[in-house]
């Protein structure tokens, strides 16, 4: 059977044509393949797609991402002023999109030809459009007309009554990862618009969860120019636009009422949102920076793994590593949203960053996804398509993870104080220092800097035995009572050993007990700095040997390495360090306890960490006794620990991933020899990493009961800085009692002491 499509001037052209030689070309009949069923597609068959406004940007994109897609035909695209025109002379760089057909009025489509509907024209043009579509026809509607459920917030926020409010009553809104089920079923999808797209995905699940209050919710969101589509208008002509930005629609635009909408679904209550849009000098992309106040107890931490799980296995939603900082050019032309969770400094605030193409997740692409949905599709097909642009190297500023760049930054404040004679020129100093005054003494705020810590088992107590620790673990990770076995049921979490090393050459070994259906584990070597609530390799503080496929990571870098590994398996780790480094790790005396929490506090301007590399030295895996190789070289300097990541999928109520673990030692030898490696001396076993320096433990033993880590200074210790702070506190506490504050005033100070140690604490461990 044949099935001509489109009857008017211009007709199809079967590509590879001309332009010039289009117009001789007569309407081409399509070969029919089976057309598409309402419930799935099968692969073979063809569903005939109409994108109408195809003239217009988001119609444009509809089309491009179209020429990729196995069972979606484009038959029929519309314009309004360019009907009538080839496709490529409106959009020439779709010359060779093949078999495209030219553009018609809306009026000159033989819908009854037509199995699916893109509509990409503007709102309020839209909605009678939709609604005399014939019911077999499924429809993906780009504009605003059907997203807001209460047809008088439409005609409140969009200046006109609706004019289908019955179909209204039937239309699904399309965020796809959150509403796939409901969009599977439906005929006629309201794509979500481009700003209420970046805002949702990250800020639905933290409502859902009760993590983030409703009450204090603050988007600062931009976009390019592309967003406000393709016809002409002043306002954005490129002399109105570059080299500058201006937010728009200041607290009265459009997409408000759709974001509330979701957020107040989410919460099952009324939600009011602050919500500024900006207009960037950029076709294309767009960022929403949430800025969002935390409930009682909840960590930033705690936000990004909450994302982490809730998108766990999405092809498009991503959370990036912690500390690295979304940006619309990693997304731009492809259907991914990217998101990441930072701590603000004012305590119990954070900020959700997130960024989207608003062309494609933030409208054709989503459209797509949604329309595959429709027609019983992988939601992905035509849509894996990376972003554009590349990201720059390691450590350039706009690539870089934020603690990199507050290095940076620190980096520079030190040379600027150092050049103006050292400490005296601090943040207050910088003043006095141009003004030639004689040095006045710092703000206390930058006199220490402070550094929660967690691990201290060992300088606790002075000797210790080697363990998985109790302390420098993530709270979803259990332990047995010896501290050898862990288990947890939650997304990736870590734990580490209590005992780390800084040179010399290691081995431990780790026995696979459970996994699973859904569980999965990193294992290796990883120093403090490492989140503990995310795998062994996510960033460059740690290194790992990857259970599913036997791949190795680092910096959240997946590579081919060894053997897949499952339940039964052995994993032997070892680590050779050669000689070695700093440790980078503070000593006893460096340790204050503020408020029940351990502090590793040290003067302001410290230099900064910079590990060296250090050559020869290595990590690698045994499997079963088998070496897998050597898995990365030259690791830098710094104290490296044992560290086992587990993973357990949370939402299929799965038994939790479990290992044990085992250091060595006479009383425990090893299931498989330690391999021996040409160049390395034989690795030794983790069990007999030292403990501190003899007279730090014979002090410790004279000084402190077991298990309790004394406030302020230890008495002979060396640390002046935490000998600071611990006057510091005290002077303060006398001025709260004289001014009868007391103790409701200090459990006050104590979130912002913990953030201002926990937002340290990236800068100082390593
Ligand atoms: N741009 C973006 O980033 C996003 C856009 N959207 C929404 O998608 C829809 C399309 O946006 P966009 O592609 O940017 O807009 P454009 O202005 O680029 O395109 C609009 C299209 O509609 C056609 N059109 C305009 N008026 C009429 C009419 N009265 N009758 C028939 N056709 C008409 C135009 O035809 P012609 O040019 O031939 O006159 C053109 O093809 C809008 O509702 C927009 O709000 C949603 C999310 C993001
Ligand atoms: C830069 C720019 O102007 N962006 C558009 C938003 C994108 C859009 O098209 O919104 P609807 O789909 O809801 O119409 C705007 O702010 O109006």
């Amino acid at each position: 059977m044949l099935r001509a499509v489109v009857q008017s001037p211009g007709a199809r052209a079967v590509a590879p044509v001309r332009p010039s030689q289009r117009s001789a070309v007569r309407v081409q009949a399509v070969a029919a393949a089976p057309t598409a069923g309402a419930a799935g597609t099968k692969a073979g068959e063809t569903v005939r797609v109409a994108v109408l406004g195809a003239s217009g940007y988001t119609g444009e994109e509809v089309v491009r991402l179209l020429a990729l897609h196995p069972s979606f035909k484009v038959t029929a695209l519309t314009g309004d002023r360019q009907a009538g025109k080839e496709f490529s002379e409106v959009f020439p760089h779709l010359v060779t999109a093949t078999d495209v057909p030219s553009l018609t009025k809306i009026e000159d489509v033989s819908f009854g030809d037509v199995d699916a509907v893109f509509c990409c024209l503007p709102h309020a043009t839209t909605q009678e459009v939709v609604a005399a579509l014939p019911s077999h026809v499924k429809v993906v509607d780009l504009s605003a007309d059907f997203r807001l459920r209460d047809v008088n917030t439409y005609a409140e926020w969009y200046g006109g009554e609706h004019k289908a409010p019955e179909l209204q009553k039937q239309v699904v809104y399309g965020l796809t990862e959150l509403h796939r089920e409901a969009v599977k079923q439906a005929r006629v999808v309201a794509n979500p618009g481009c700003y209420p797209t970046s805002v949702q995905l990250p800020l639905v699940p933290l409502i859902e969860a009760g993590m983030i209050l409703t009450e204090d919710i603050i988007i600062d969101a931009k976009s390019g120019v592309s967003g406000a589509g393709r016809s002409a208008k002043q306002n954005l002509i490129y002399s109105e636009v570059t080299e500058g930005i201006n937010a728009y629609g200041v607290t009265r635009h459009r997409h408000m009422p759709e974001i509330e909408q979701g957020l107040a679904d989410a919460a099952g209550k009324p939600v009011t949102v602050s919500f500024t849009p900006h207009l960037m000098p950029m076709t294309r992309g767009m960022e929403s920076s949430c800025y969002v106040k935390m409930a009682p107890g909840v960590t930033a931490a705690d936000l990004r793994q909450k994302l982490v799980e809730r998108y766990q296995g999405e092809p498009f939603v991503h959370v990036l590593a912690p500390g690295v900082v979304p940006q619309t050019h990693h997304v731009r032309g492809s259907n991914y949203n990217l998101i990441n969770v930072f701590e603000d400094r004012i305590p119990g605030r954070a900020i959700v960053i997130s960024v989207i193409d608003n062309l494609v997740k933030g409208a054709s692409g989503q459209a797509i996804q949604n329309m595959n949905l429709l027609f019983g599709l992988p939601e992905e097909t035509a849509l894996l398509q990376q972003a554009l642009d590349g990201t720059p190297a390691p450590g350039s500023s706009s690539g870089a993870p934020q603690e990199e760049e507050e290095q940076q930054d620190r980096q520079q404040r030190q040379q600027q104080r150092g050049g103006r004679g050292g400490r005296g020129g601090g943040r207050g100093g910088r003043g006095r220092g141009r003004r030639g005054a004689a040095a006045a003494p710092p703000p206390p705020e930058e006199f220490v800097r402070l550094t929660e810590i967690k691990g201290t088992e060992r300088l606790r107590t002075g000797w210790h035995p080697v363990q998985l620790s109790g302390e420098d673990k993530a709270p979803d990770v259990e332990l047995d009572a010896a501290q050898l076995r862990a288990s947890s049921r939650a997304g990736y979490r870590m734990v580490r050993a209590t005992h780390g090393t800084c040179s010399g050459t290691w081995y431990y070994e780790v026995k696979v007990e459970a996994l699973g259906p859904t569980g999965a584990a990193r294992l290796g070597w990883a120093t403090r700095k490492a989140e503990i609530n995310a795998p062994v390799g996510a960033n460059e503080h740690g290194y790992a040997y990857r259970s599913m496929e036997g791949s190795k990571v680092h910096k959240a870098w997946r590579e081919g390495y060894g053997a897949a590994y499952g339940e039964g398996d052995v994993v032997g780790c070892l680590l050779h360090l050669g000689e070695g480094g700093r440790p980078f790790e503070p000593t006893l005396a460096d340790v204050v306890e503020y408020q029940k929490v351990n502090f590793y506090a040290e003067p302001a301007d410290a230099p900064p960490p910079d590990p060296k590399p250090l050559p020869g030295s290595f990590v690698a895996f045994t499997l079963n006794g088998q070496l897998q190789g050597k898995a990365y070289a030259d690791l830098p300097e710094g104290t490296w620990y044992p560290a086992i990541s587990l993973y357990t999928n949370t939402t299929q109520q799965a038994a939790p991933a479990a290992v044990s673990v085992n250091f060595g030692g006479d009383r425990s030898p090893f299931a498989f020899p330690p391999p021996k490696l040409e160049g390395c001396p034989p690795p030794r076993p983790v069990f007999e990493v030292p403990g501190p320096p003899p007279e730090q433990q014979q002090q410790l033993q004279q000084q402190q009961p077991a298990g309790e880590l004394p406030a302020g200074p230890r008495p002979g210790g060396t640390s002046s800085a935490a000998a600071a702070f611990a006057e510091q506190q005290t002077q303060q506490q006398q001025t709260q009692r004289q001014q009868g504050q007391g103790q409701p005033q200090q459990e006050q100070q104590r979130p912002a002491a913990a953030a201002a140690a926990a937002g340290a604490a990236h800068e100082v461990m390593e």
